[in-house]
């Protein structure tokens, strides 16, 4: 890949005590790509997410945003600088309205409110008519979707998602894939932590696989698919394309 990466892991390692969560882990992403990040239980993903995000500090190796070395920058500075997080478990602010979780979002990053942009979000995420419900009273799918659109309230130039089909209907989650498209192709990179194998399959361009904190695999679903070794880790003898599994049956290898 060219040297155009708006995000760069390089050489990541992490290990908690005995345990190599990361090792020497390296991953690209350009601007406008959605790529999904898979791998077992345990494999590293949300350690990975963590270092990106600037959560948790490598042992080793480097982050890249725009080519700017900040493996040692704050989760805060590197949400100044445009990248976004959502987290396996819901964090939103459950006695606020859908449309104030995206207005505080705006506000307490660049910018300020921008009440034109927050309700276009909500109506791209299904979300209009539940504008003024509080956040904390909606189903798991619906709060999922007010945490994309809260994460994009400010057009971030990279977001992270972890797990955000989890707990989705099959609408919900074409929805949440229309939306993914929609930010990437107004340039936002696009890095998907997702259990749900057939759904990163069907959105992402790229995959990278990791397994016992190393990239296994990584290229085109097809590639990936087709991998011998993702076949024997993750995959197992089901082919993806055609069983297409729910969330819960891609988790672990058991
Ligand atoms: N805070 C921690 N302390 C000790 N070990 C940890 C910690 N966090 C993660 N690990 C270990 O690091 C490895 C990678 O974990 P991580 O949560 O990153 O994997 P994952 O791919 O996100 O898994 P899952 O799909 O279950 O979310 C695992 O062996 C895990 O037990």
């Amino acid at each position: 890949m060219s040297g155009t990466s708006v995000l760069r892991a390089e050489g990541v390692g992490v290990r908690f005590g005995g345990v190599r969560a990361l090792d020497g882990v390296g991953l690209r992403l350009a601007a406008g790509e959605v790529c999904g990040l898979i791998g077992p239980n345990g494999a590293g993903k949300t350690t990975l997410f963590d270092v990106l995000s600037g959560i948790r500090r490598p042992d080793a190796g480097r982050v890249l945003l725009d080519g700017a070395e900040v493996t040692r920058r704050s989760p805060v500075w590197r949400a100044r600088h445009g990248m976004r997080r959502t987290f396996q478990r819901r964090q939103l602010f459950g006695q606020l309205t859908v449309a104030d979780n995206l207005l505080v979002a705006q506000e307490s990053r660049r910018g300020g409110a921008d009440a034109g942009r927050a309700a276009e979000l909500l109506r791209a995420c299904g979300l209009e008519a539940l504008s003024g419900t509080y956040a904390g009273t909606l189903p798991v799918g619906q709060a999922r979707m007010v945490e994309l659109a809260r994460a994009a309230a400010d057009r971030p130039r990279v977001l992270l998602l972890d797990e955000p089909a989890s707990g989705m209907t099959a609408d919900e989650r074409e929805r949440l894939a229309a939306v993914v498209r929609v930010l990437a192709a107004d340039g936002c990179a696009v890095l998907l932590v997702e259990h749900n194998v057939a759904f990163v399959m069907e959105l992402c361009s790229r995959v990278v696989v990791l397994d016992l904190g190393r990239v296994l695999a990584e290229g085109t679903p097809a590639e990936v698919r087709a991998d011998a070794r993702v076949r024997e880790a993750y995959l197992g003898t089901r082919d993806p394309a055609r069983t297409a599994p729910d969330a819960q049956g891609m988790r672990g290898r058991a």
